[in-house]
């Protein structure tokens, strides 16, 4: 047959307008029936998001601050997105994120290959299975018998480096850079026996670091955790070593599930990330807050200098428990950790059957609602955390300075706790909290014993993207070493 464009043409016209009305038509169809049919038509929230899911990649990248907005506008539920509610009233937390909450599939969508980690384990019952095998490895008891000595070897190679490049050149350096090096440097030793090297070499190596920020490229890490992984088989010196994961092998424990190599590959790509990034977007603020804040930075640079000249501080590198017993430096944390919670973004979980009533049953949410809070937003109710809720102010975790009699502060301290989401909230809560709490306690108090931290460039100090967690790049600071 001999087909020629002009017959063909409308044909092929009618077809294409046939298809554009069908999309339309459901496009229309999902529109009206998410605005005025879905079982949560009636809780409010912005248009557009009452429309379409799409709205939920403009709410991830800005929940933080438009979300407080969000919240002041529409009252403690906000529909975020069609089947996603946001609260900010922290005295929902332990009912929505209780101990059997399923996560929602937001969480699986960027698995690595067949096999979710952990953290991206949807069911409870898949996520318990692996908690109660990750949990002793990340316990503060192993931290301090096996990985501690070793966070001390990289915390004076830090040092060091910082002198040689900064205190003996009087140059800035970039410290998010040189941050992350150190990172990356801790975890490797910890988990593969050796540091990776970056540090040492002044730049990235094999990728790895470009690998984990660039939206995750996982084939990377995957690779580097194979050849890593083998290490310890052919270098001798590394064979009786304890290393971060061993309590996942199989050899060493008698539970039901067992790690396969590619679940334990999963498990350490999440871990990587988490400690990079969360470490970070603890540090950077932490550094620049004391910056900007001369009279906090003073006073603390003096209590360490004071626990110092005491010799309550070990050399060469401060010991975790001795860094607890200093008062406004575990003000100053936990301010930090409060007002510039390194995970911003919300964190939803799925409504359990039957579904919730709350606020004594005046709300109805059903099940299989997606439901979840942002600590942005919870840090900043003043009927938990005080007033000025959006000021650094460590003073309001020590009781002489807190306008309040011993008693109302112990409260005021316990609700902070109780109701304080920086490490997340529930059985999902952060399983590196113990190795997050060492490593930059002991390396903050390391760094102020040992440099005075200036910046070059008061006006811009950083540039700072609000992801899921806070990333922070271009921290130029000039380290003086003190004597
Ligand atoms: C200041 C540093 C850190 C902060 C503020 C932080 C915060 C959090 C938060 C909020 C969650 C819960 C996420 C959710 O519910 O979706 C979480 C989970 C997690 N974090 Fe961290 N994190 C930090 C450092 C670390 C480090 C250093 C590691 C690893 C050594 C780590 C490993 C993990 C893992 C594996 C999970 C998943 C836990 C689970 O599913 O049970 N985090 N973290």
């Amino acid at each position: 047959m001999n087909f020629t464009l002009p017959t063909m043409l409308p044909g092929a016209t009618l077809i294409l307008q046939a298809l554009l009305a069908l999309f339309m038509g459901c496009t229309l169809y999902v529109c009206i029936y998410n605005r005025c049919l879905h079982p949560l038509a009636n809780f409010p929230g912005p248009f557009l998001g009452s429309l379409t899911d799409w709205y939920l990649v403009y709410v991830i990248c800005s929940v933080p601050t438009f979300g407080l907005e969000l919240h002041k506008k529409y009252g403690p539920i906000v529909r975020l997105v069609p089947n996603l509610l946001s609260f900010s009233d922290p005295t929902l937390l332990p009912q929505i994120y209780h101990r059997s909450t399923d996560k929602p599939a937001f969480y699986g969508s960027w698995m690595f290959g067949h096999t979710a980690s952990m953290f991206q384990s949807l069911k409870h019952a898949d996520h318990y299975a692996k908690k109660r095998l990750v949990a002793p490895c990340c316990s503060m008891n192993a931290m301090k018998t096996h990985h501690e000595a070793k966070i001390d070897e990289r915390i004076e190679e830090f040092c060091a480096k910082l002198s040689e490049r900064s205190s003996a050149t009087g140059r800035a350096l970039d410290f998010s850079e040189h941050l992350r090096w150190f990172l990356s440097d801790v975890w490797s030793h910890l988990v593969y026996g050796k540091p990776y090297g970056p540090l040492a070499q002044g730049r990235d190596v094999n990728e790895l670091l470009a690998a984990i920020q660039g939206v995750y490229s996982m084939s990377a890490s995957a690779a580097n955790f194979d050849r890593l992984m083998d290490r310890r088989r052919l270098e001798s010196d590394l064979r009786n070593e304890t290393l971060f994961f061993d309590g996942l092998d199989p050899k060493h424990n008698s539970r039901e599930f067992q790690y396969s190599r590619e679940d334990l590959r999963a498990e350490v790509i999440t871990f990587t990330a988490a400690t990079l990034d969360g470490v970070a977007a603890f540090i950077s603020p932490f550094i620049d807050n004391l910056i900007t804040h001369p009279a906090a930075y003073a006073r603390l640079v003096e209590e360490i200098q004071a626990a110092d000249r005491a010799g309550h501080l070990k050399k060469p590198v401060v010991a975790y428990d001795e860094t607890t017993r200093l008062p406004f430096f575990m003000a100053c944390i936990n301010e930090t950790l409060r007002r510039y919670a390194p995970a911003q973004t919300i964190l939803p979980r799925l409504v359990s059957s039957p579904g919730y009533h709350l606020f004594g049953g005046k709300v109805y949410v059903p099940a299989g609602t997606q439901m979840g809070a942002s600590p942005y937003i919870i840090h900043r109710d003043e009927a938990i955390f005080g007033a000025d809720p959006d000021t650094w102010k460590p003073e309001r975790w020590i009781q002489e300075e807190s306008g309040m009699d011993a008693r109302t502060h112990e409260a005021y301290i316990k609700k902070m706790e109780k109701y304080g989401m920086w490490w997340g909230y529930g059985d999902r809560e952060c399983a590196g909290k113990y190795y997050a709490e060492m490593e930059m306690q002991k390396l903050c108090v390391e760094l102020l014993r040992r440099f005075d931290i200036e910046t070059p460039t008061p006006g811009k100090r950083f540039t700072h993207a609000r992801w899921a967690v806070g990333m922070f790049w271009g921290q130029q600071l000039i380290f003086k070493g003190r004597n």
